[in-house]
């Protein structure tokens, strides 16, 4: 990569500071189809946003932008002001790690085999096995895989496979974490302590979520998206109101604070007999 990130980064050693994410009027199209229409959002550095919107809203397409397997035909994404484009795929990678929706492998590895496949971006450097061994071990114990860790993949559970793609980022250390649909197969336990995790990392995670509930309460920015635009954008508590959900989801719906952390919480009532509209955007 050309710029100063990589020469300050060895001259003061590797910088691990979280980046900041700046999405700058990135459009995506496929043929005559707008899929991203001038998206213009901030990630937080250090922070955990949600990427929250109905299906087909383009939560995937703006995350494969993120983690530049979409090139846009407008605008750019930034990393603390860089943009993306400039890395090399091997300083992006250890940077960056993602995780999909849908994780897919012919090769019947087992699970701290692919845990290990994380540590490729830094093991081609000074890393000796032995801190490999550590970072995998790390990765399984974070994740509660220490028992599967000779499992084969094809054997694991859609659950045990989310897990382990997740432990497999964890061990690529990066400094931000992309994840789409994270907590897809977990149950609810589950969920809930890896939406913990990805919250107190110290990493800038930035992930599509369907339940807003638990948007709302692991958030601590949200992204709101409909028809490949952002139509809000802010704090959990004054993104989720009754008013936007109605607009953007068509939902008949209530939010108060949660008893003990104030966090949004949003009852769900059903759905509004109109249906959802298209919004305009708001910037909160
Ligand atoms: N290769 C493609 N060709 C044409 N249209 C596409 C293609 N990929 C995605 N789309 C369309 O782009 C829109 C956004 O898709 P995307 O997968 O980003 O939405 P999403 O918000 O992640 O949806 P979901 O919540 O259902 O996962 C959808 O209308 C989808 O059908």
């Amino acid at each position: 990569m050309s710029g100063d990130r990589t020469t300050s980064g060895r001259r003061g050693g590797p910088d691990r500071r979280p980046p900041q994410i700046e999405l700058a009027g990135v459009g995506v199209r496929i043929g005559a189809k707008v899929l991203l229409d001038d998206v213009c959002a901030t990630v937080p550095a250090g922070g955990f946003t949600g990427i929250i919107g109905p299906n087909g809203s383009g939560k995937t397409t703006l995350l494969s932008t993120v983690a530049r397997w979409i090139t846009p035909a407008t605008g750019q994404v930034l990393l603390d002001g860089t943009p993306v484009r400039a890395y090399s795929g091997r300083e992006l990678a250890r940077v960056m790690a993602t995780v999909e929706q849908h994780s897919v492998t012919e090769a019947d590895l087992t699970v701290e085999q692919v845990v290990d496949l994380g540590t490729i971006p830094r093991a081609g450097g000074r890393l000796r096995r032995i801190d490999t061994r550590e970072i995998v071990d790390d990765a399984l114990t974070a994740l509660g895989l220490q028992k599967l860790r000779t499992r084969t993949w094809q054997s694991l559970s859609g659950g045990e496979r989310q897990k382990t793609q997740m432990a497999r980022a964890l061990a690529q250390q990066p400094r931000v974490l992309v994840l789409d649909e994270p907590t897809n197969h977990l149950d609810v336990a589950a969920s809930l302590e890896l939406l913990a995790q990805l919250r107190d990392l110290p990493v800038t995670a930035v992930a599509a979520l369907h339940d807003l509930q638990l948007a709302g309460l692991y958030c601590d920015h949200l992204i709101v998206l409909a028809g490949g635009r952002v139509v809000a954008e802010g704090p959990p508590a004054l993104v989720l109101t009754p008013a936007l959900l109605d607009r953007v989801y068509g939902l008949d719906a209530e939010v108060m604070p949660h008893p003990r952390s104030g966090a949004p919480l949003v009852i769900l009532n059903g759905v509004q007999r109109h249906g959802g509209a298209q919004p305009e955007t708001e910037q909160i």
